[in-house]
């Protein structure tokens, strides 16, 4: 690895609480040591409790801030979240489409609240457009089974799904997150060309997780933008959600947000 300071830019949604969107991808950048930008795409009132309100961002404000950091600083890895419509990722495309720049596509969907996010209309451009880009795509279950368009029960069912993300939509990798089935908290990561790659993971009796996706996507962009490869980037992303999930810091009065000091640098 070298000293150079790395740049990482997050395209995302927003969480006043600091605890999900792009709020909390700046803090998780921070934390792995890379230089953290951020693109608003939606502006949401929502705390520990669900989300309250939430206002789209003019699509000509959307593509000036891409502009705006561009024309400027490039990123050397980027990710996007909650892209809430069909226009957006209209304007967004042409940002991730540089085959150079690792694209982390975390397909957020849902929150852990149960408010959607995105419109039902945006799956098909996300399926067909926006991921056959991705360096690396991780969905949780119910995302999985949506993209897929199966049901997710067993181990051949993540089998089946991991290659229809790599053979038919053309990811380079998948991880298809564990967190919403029973038992461990274990990820199946699917790179093109190899076996799939088992996380194992101790689960937490804990219902503090929001912002875990988002947390875990975040980690992976920066150690691409720092060199990694997609194996070690999401085994220390897997080692450093596993960690801020153990030691939540108990905020809030519903699903309260995860610990982005628990991980040491210093553990990779
Ligand atoms: N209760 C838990 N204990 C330990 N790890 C968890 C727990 N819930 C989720 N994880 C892990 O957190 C990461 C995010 O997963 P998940 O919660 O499924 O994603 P999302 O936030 O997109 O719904 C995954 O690595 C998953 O295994
Ligand atoms: C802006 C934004 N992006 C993503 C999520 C999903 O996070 P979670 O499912 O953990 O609530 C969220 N709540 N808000």
């Amino acid at each position: 690895m070298n000293n150079k300071l790395m740049t990482t830019l997050s395209i995302a949604g927003t969480d006043p609480t600091g605890g999900a969107g792009v709020s909390v991808d700046m803090k998780v950048f921070q934390s792995r040591g890379v230089y953290g930008m951020g693109v608003t795409t939606s502006v949401i009132a929502q705390n520990t409790l669900g989300v309250q309100q939430i206002h789209h961002l003019p699509l000509d404000i959307i593509e000036a801030q891409l502009n705006s950091v561009f024309d400027d600083i490039t990123p050397d890895a980027i990710k996007t979240g909650m892209i809430a419509t069909k226009d957006m990722m209209e304007v967004v495309l042409p940002y991730i489409q540089n085959g150079d720049i690792p694209y982390v596509s975390d397909p957020v969907m849902i929150a852990k609240s149960g408010d959607a996010l995105i419109e039902e209309e945006t799956v098909n451009i996300l399926v067909n457009q926006l991921l056959p880009n991705a360096t690396v795509v991780t969905p949780n279950i119910p995302e999985a089974e949506r993209i897929t368009n199966m049901k997710i029960e067993t181990l051949d069912d993540i089998k089946l799904c991991g290659k229809r993300f790599i053979e038919e939509i053309g990811c380079e990798s998948v991880v298809v997150k564990g967190g919403h089935l029973q038992g461990d908290a274990t990820d199946y990561l699917f790179i093109k060309g190899q076996e799939m790659i088992v996380l194992n993971g101790e689960r937490f009796d804990t219902e503090h997780t929001h912002g875990t996706g988002c947390t875990f996507s975040s980690v992976i962009t920066s150690e691409l933008a720092k060199g990694h490869n997609i194996e070690d980037a999401v085994r220390i992303a897997k080692a450093y959600i596993e960690a801020a999930i153990k030691h939540t810091p108990e905020l809030g009065h519903g699903r309260g947000p995860v610990n982005h000091f628990a991980y040491s640098s210093n553990d990779e």
